[in-house]
């Protein structure tokens, strides 16, 4: 136990018993395993206890792995903490069996591009219209509106139902549900429980994590009240004659003709996960390039050239201008490469012995896909990495599941929406929504570093993040002034036009 086998990738010393545990910072793990990448040049081990640990800190390792052996690697990790929250009930924690094969279907058909194109793409133009509204009428909330906006986009596609103001249910619901999930489940967060499962009985005030199981109860609480909320509102208004074209009547339309394939509490779950797949990581994708942008206005310059020459001030900017506003394409995967999302990404488990490049990775090994780790190294390709700049994508002009499904791994744009056969099922929705979240709003709006009484400007600290499983900025002030006069007429007359389509969703 906590020894490596020697025929498996190099990495840091372990201690008996513990592997590399003592090596895990309880918070920004994710930077850590840029320090070994850069030490072991690529792919690297650890150990975790007696788990083997795999990091594919390099472009060829994610690709000769876990994106072409994607079957042999589609498994996860089994998690207690996970598991004391769901109870099993959580695609994004749970290994590839048939039951979880059954949901990645709903979910991947359901977000299919064309599902997108053709069903959800009036919801997402209209609700991005309200975006900009917002941010007209109050700017100063800038925060909330992008996380309302990302909510009611998933959960209009999913629950048939739109969260017309953040504070309404179906506006930060998620937020509510998701608030202590990613701290629970952040590596380094819990004791070492699935390797040291004493930790299960061991008092948890004598460690130094003493409130781990009670915030992994709470966090089971939270989801279960909230979707079980969501269900409950969808079944009501299914009882009173009313159905809409979402995945929740579809789906229970189909199971109650059917039967239904696994319990309430999983139908509940997977409803619930598919709008926190949707907005936490969404509306935090954003927030990053709003605090990149505000700390680097350039680049909003070299973007507004293409958008004013496509739009002018008469109209915003929609999905069908994707090929002609390819710097807001530069700026969406800039956010993304930055600062991704899930920074240490989601782990896979490997269900068969595998060897690469002479080395073994023992079956069952946990393995990592760095998303931080890979983007902030540039041995990866990703010159000055620790700079915000756009210009790195200027030969990129497609959407990031081009890239990853290409052979040539060496031209893959980032991995911020992870790898293989478990790559995020949502990837042409979130494309979709920050294209047109960062056209629009490029279109209408200045966004600077905020001023001070004196009028001068303060700078905005671009590390100030939130721990957890989830990268989002921490709360951040900036100025966003709309252009001018014809863009406010504008951002009016489109609204006005959007609010029509809203009421079928309200
Ligand atoms: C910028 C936005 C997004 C980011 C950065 C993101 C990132 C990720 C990542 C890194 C994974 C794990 C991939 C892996 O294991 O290799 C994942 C999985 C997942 N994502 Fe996303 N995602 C985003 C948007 C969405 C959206 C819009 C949805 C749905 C509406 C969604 C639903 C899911 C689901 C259901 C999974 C679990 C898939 C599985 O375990 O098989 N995501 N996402």
């Amino acid at each position: 136990t906590g020894k490596r086998d020697p025929r498996m990738p190099k990495g840091p010393p372990t201690l008996p018993i513990i592997g590399n545990l003592h090596q895990i910072p309880m918070t920004g793990f994710y930077k850590q395993l840029r320090e070994w990448g850069k030490e072991y040049k690529g792919i690297y081990s650890l150990k975790f206890g007696s788990t083997n640990v795999i990091v594919c800190a390099d472009r060829k390792s994610v690709h000769d792995m876990v994106d072409k052996k994607g079957l042999m690697y589609a498994d996860r990790p089994f998690s207690h903490v996970g598991h004391m929250i769901t109870g099993g009930d959580h695609m994004v924690l749970s290994s590839n069996d048939p039951l979880t094969r059954e949901k990645r279907k709903v979910t991947t058909h359901n977000l299919s591009p064309r599902n997108i194109d053709e069903k959800v793409a009036p919801i997402q133009e209209s609700e991005i219209t309200q975006l900009m509204f917002d941010f007209l009428e109050k700017p100063e909330d800038f925060y909330k509106h992008l996380r309302r906006v990302t909510s009611s986009i998933a959960c209009t596609l999913v629950f048939g139902q739109r969260g017309a103001t953040y504070d309404s249910f179906w506006g930060s619901c998620v937020y509510e549900a998701l608030a202590s999930f990613g701290e629970c489940l952040e590596p380094g967060a819990n004791p070492p429980v699935d390797e040291f499962p004493i930790f299960k009985y061991w008092p948890a005030r004598l460690t130094p994590w003493p409130n781990w199981q009670t915030r992994a109860l709470g966090s089971r609480d939270c989801f279960d009240r909230i979707w079980g909320k969501a269900r409950e509102f969808v079944e009501e208004r299914r009882r009173s004659g009313v159905k809409r074209d979402c995945v929740a009547d579809q789906l229970l339309d189909t199971y109650e003709a059917k039967g239904f394939p696994f319990s309430q509490h999983a139908v509940n779950m997977l409803l619930g996960e598919m709008v926190e797949g949707g907005a936490e990581t969404t509306s935090s994708s954003l927030l990053t390039v709003v605090l990149a942008l505000a700390i680097n206005p350039q680049y909003q310059e070299k973007a507004r050239k293409e958008i004013d020459a496509v739009c002018g001030t008469e109209r915003s900017p929609t999905w069908t201008d994707f090929k002609d506003l390819p710097y807001v394409n530069c700026i969406v995967k800039e956010g993304m490469r930055y600062r991704p999302v899930i920074s240490s990404g989601l782990p896979h488990r490997n269900n068969a012995e595998d060897t690469y490049e002479g080395m073994l990775i023992p079956k069952d090994s946990m393995i990592f896909v760095p998303a931080w780790a890979l983007h902030h190294n540039e041995n990866n390709g990703y010159e000055d990495p620790d700079t915000f700049n756009p210009d790195r994508f200027l030969n990129h002009p497609k959407l990031a599941n081009d890239y990853a499904g290409s052979p040539d791994y060496n031209m893959r744009d980032h991995y911020g929406y992870g790898a293989g056969r478990r790559m995020c099922p949502g990837i042409h929705l979130a494309e979709r929504n920050q294209f047109r979240m960062v056209s629009k709003l490029l279109w209408a709006f200045e966004i600077r570093e905020p001023l001070n009484e004196k009028g001068e400007r303060v700078p905005l600290d671009p590390e100030a993040y939130e721990s957890g499983l989830l990268h989002a900025p921490l709360p951040f002030k900036c100025e966003i002034k709309v252009r001018s006069q014809a863009h406010v007429d504008t951002i009016r007359k489109e609204m006005a036009e959007a609010r029509k389509h809203f009421a079928k969703w309200e």
